[in-house]
């Protein structure tokens, strides 16, 4: 892991959004097409924007989630509107965007039907991740029964997980997924997130998913 510290937010979102940027290209340089798998949350948004207004072959980008709460795409809590709100216009409205949820199915048979068609975009080319407080990071949450099953080596590629304490089940890209990307960026902001990230280093995934993520990860810190 490499700890990199901003003094304001501004300055990180510019940097991060460059440095995506970048990994973006030298990605696009030596393949036809390359995947993007970006979170949801508060922290990521303006990154986004500035990305979306980024000169890249964004039509030869495919964008993923790494989860996805399981409500319909027009919902507020939904991850698909935030990225299309804030990443998919601009010059970036021409990336190739694969929602996760599917209307009338629960979350185990979203994520059975939806999984066979990410192994197109594996390993994951450029990754993004947020993190919360409780260390959690995509949806998976210590404390969630249904994470074990997500911290396997041999889970699907996506995996239905249901949260204590959160409004809504959810989908999430399992951690071998999320741990293989081969382009690994972490933003958290705070002193919370910065001494949960301290905390989660001497922890095992299970008390800390964020652990399971953090060999080789770019991590981007302002308060
Ligand atoms: O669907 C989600 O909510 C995200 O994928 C999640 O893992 C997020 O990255 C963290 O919860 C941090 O969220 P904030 O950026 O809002 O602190």
């Amino acid at each position: 892991m490499n700890f990199i510290e901003y003094a304001d937010r501004e300055m990180l979102v510019m940097n991060v959004a460059n440095k995506l940027a970048g990994k973006l290209k030298s990605a696009l340089s030596g393949n036809d097409r390359v995947s993007f798998a970006v979170p949801g949350g508060s922290t990521p948004g303006p990154i986004f924007e500035m990305l979306s207004a980024t000169d890249l072959d964004w039509d030869r980008v495919d964008v993923l989630l790494t989860d996805e709460r399981w409500v319909d795409g027009n919902d507020p809590l939904s991850n698909a509107r935030l990225v299309r709100e804030h990443l998919l216009n601009d010059r970036a409205a021409a990336a190739r965007f694969i929602p996760f949820f599917r209307a009338g199915l629960t979350p185990g048979e979203g994520a059975e039907a939806v999984a066979p068609s990410l192994a197109a975009h594996m390993p994951i080319s450029v990754m993004l991740l947020g993190m919360g407080d409780d260390m959690h990071t995509a949806s998976l949450f210590p404390g969630d029964p249904s994470l074990h099953d997500a911290l396997a080596a041999d889970a699907p590629l996506l995996c239905p997980v249901y949260p204590q304490g959160q409004p809504t089940a959810r989908v999430t890209l399992p951690a071998h997924v999320l741990d293989g990307a081969l382009n690994k960026h972490l933003v958290i902001f705070g002193d919370e997130k910065r001494a949960a990230l301290e905390r989660a280093e001497t922890l095992s995934p299970e008390e800390a998913p964020i652990s399971a993520v953090l060999d080789g990860t770019e991590v981007y810190w302002a308060a």
